[in-house]
């Protein structure tokens, strides 16, 4: 097996209540209170800040051009279309103002700031891959997406041949230098501890 396959099996209990979770189902039913969603996507919202900043970092240390380029490429869209997602769902549910960011989004962000400045491309690699494929797998479930843009729009940012192809190149970068000394057990304790913040993250929308 791979070593991203070997993480995501030893993370597999937290990892599926995360993919699994209530706020998930209700985003595919359509069904999430605006309260619950104006929560998370505020809170999302400065995840993305640091998440920009952390895509950043895998552009200036990674080890060869092709991927560099490959990232760069991501962090351009994700400045793009998820941001301007981002600008219409909060005026939509009227959440414009400032937030202070509860227990998980501050772990979250002391996790992109640690890999941030570890400047240890595995390290960032590990934290991406969570937040990408994770993702991912929430978003690939079989079956009709809810009509409301709002939903919807969340929904197909993250599925589709392009961004599984993103996730995909993660995998094989994260794969590809976790042989190199000392970069396994650093990889392993980011990408585990991503895991559980993922949860916790949806677990704190619903206050
Ligand atoms: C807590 C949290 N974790 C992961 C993501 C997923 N995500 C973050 S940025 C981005 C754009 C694609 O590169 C995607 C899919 C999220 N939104 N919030």
């Amino acid at each position: 097996m791979a070593f991203s396959d070997d993480l995501r099996a030893a993370t597999a209990t937290t990892w599926d209540a995360a993919v699994g979770h209530r706020f998930v189902d209700e985003l595919w039913a359509g069904t999430v209170d605006d309260a619950v969603l104006a929560q998370y996507l505020a809170q999302d919202a400065l995840f993305l800040d640091r998440f920009v900043a952390l895509l950043g970092a895998a552009v200036a240390h990674a080890d060869r051009p092709s991927p560099r380029m490959a990232v760069a490429r991501q962090l351009g869209l994700v400045a793009g279309d998820e941001d301007d997602y981002f600008h219409r769902a909060l005026s939509r549910l009227g959440a414009t103002a400032p937030v202070e960011p509860l227990p998980a989004t501050r772990g979250f962000l002391e996790l992109m700031d640690d890999a941030r400045r570890s400047a240890h491309y595995g390290e960032v690699l590990a934290v991406l891959l969570v937040a990408e494929w994770l993702y991912l797998d929430w978003a690939s479930r079989p079956g009709p997406a809810p009509e409301d843009p709002l939903y919807r729009d969340w929904i197909d940012l993250h599925r589709g041949p392009a961004f599984a192809a993103w996730v995909d190149l993660l995998r094989r970068e994260a794969d590809r230098v976790a042989p190199e000394p000392g970069a396994r057990d650093r990889m392993a304790a980011a990408f585990t501890r991503a895991v559980e913040l993922e949860l916790a993250f949806f677990d704190a929308a619903y206050g």
